[in-house]
């Protein structure tokens, strides 16, 4: 169990991602990632294969910032710009840059969807709502459309092992349920405007299905 894990540090994380201009910087974006990673650690093993996933794709955004271009990775939209102007980005298989950080974070944005989702559903619960069909419910209406029949497999064996919603509220360390049903209604709004101006950007350059 990861003691330090927090929903405030998820949550403050993906607050620090707008500049005042309205660009998503990537640092934040992956901090947050980092913090989501370690609640779903503290799950149990058998979310191994999906949190491992999620690192491998923190890693290569994190290597991107912090090489000698590091600078033009320092929010999606320059990242965005840099990679397609000196065509880094794959936009058909078998290119020679399978790894772009346009590719890389449309993964994530994709699962962002899914963590928006599933933390509405959370909030607007009730005493008798069960953690791992509203986590279902978002997955399907979300990541699960991009996925094969074999990981969706694997994701509904992993679903069905979450806690119950009073446990779940409890791991998330944010005080009383109460009070985490009111952090997420302050700070959703602000995941969900990371999440549509990433889209808004996506969709105007025509990324939203990189291979
Ligand atoms: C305090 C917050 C409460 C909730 C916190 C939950 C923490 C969740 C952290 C991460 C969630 C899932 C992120 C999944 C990212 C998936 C990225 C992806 O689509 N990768 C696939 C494609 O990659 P490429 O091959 O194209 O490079 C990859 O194939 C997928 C592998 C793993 C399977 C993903 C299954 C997703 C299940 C979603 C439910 C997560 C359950 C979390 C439990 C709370």
């Amino acid at each position: 169990m990861a003691d330090s894990f927090s929903l405030h540090n998820v949550l403050d994380k993906f607050k620090l991602c707008l500049s005042d201009n309205k660009e998503v910087y990537i640092q934040y974006y992956i901090a947050g990632w980092r913090e989501l990673v370690s609640f779903m650690n503290s799950l149990g093993s058998v979310f191994y294969f999906i949190s491992s996933d999620v690192v491998k794709k923190i890693q290569i955004l994190d290597n991107y910032l912090t090489d000698e271009n590091g600078p033009q990775y320092l929010t999606i939209q320059s990242m965005v710009k840099y990679e397609l102007d000196n065509k880094l980005v794959d936009l058909t298989k078998g290119g020679s840059h399978p790894e772009s950080g346009c590719r890389t974070l449309l993964r994530l944005h994709r699962a962002l969807l899914w963590l928006q989702l599933f933390l509405e559903s959370l909030r607007t619960s009730t005493e008798e709502s069960k953690t791992s069909a509203l986590c279902s419910e978002a997955y399907n209406a979300s990541l699960a459309q991009y996925h094969p029949w074999i990981i969706r497999k694997a994701a509904g064996v992993a679903l069905c092992t979450l806690p119950g919603r009073d446990a779940f509220f409890d791991v998330m360390n944010a005080g009383s349920h109460q009070d985490v049903i009111t952090l997420l209604g302050e700070a959703l709004p602000q995941i969900s405007e990371v999440y549509q101006i990433t889209q808004d950007l996506y969709a105007k350059n025509n990324l939203l299905d990189l291979p």
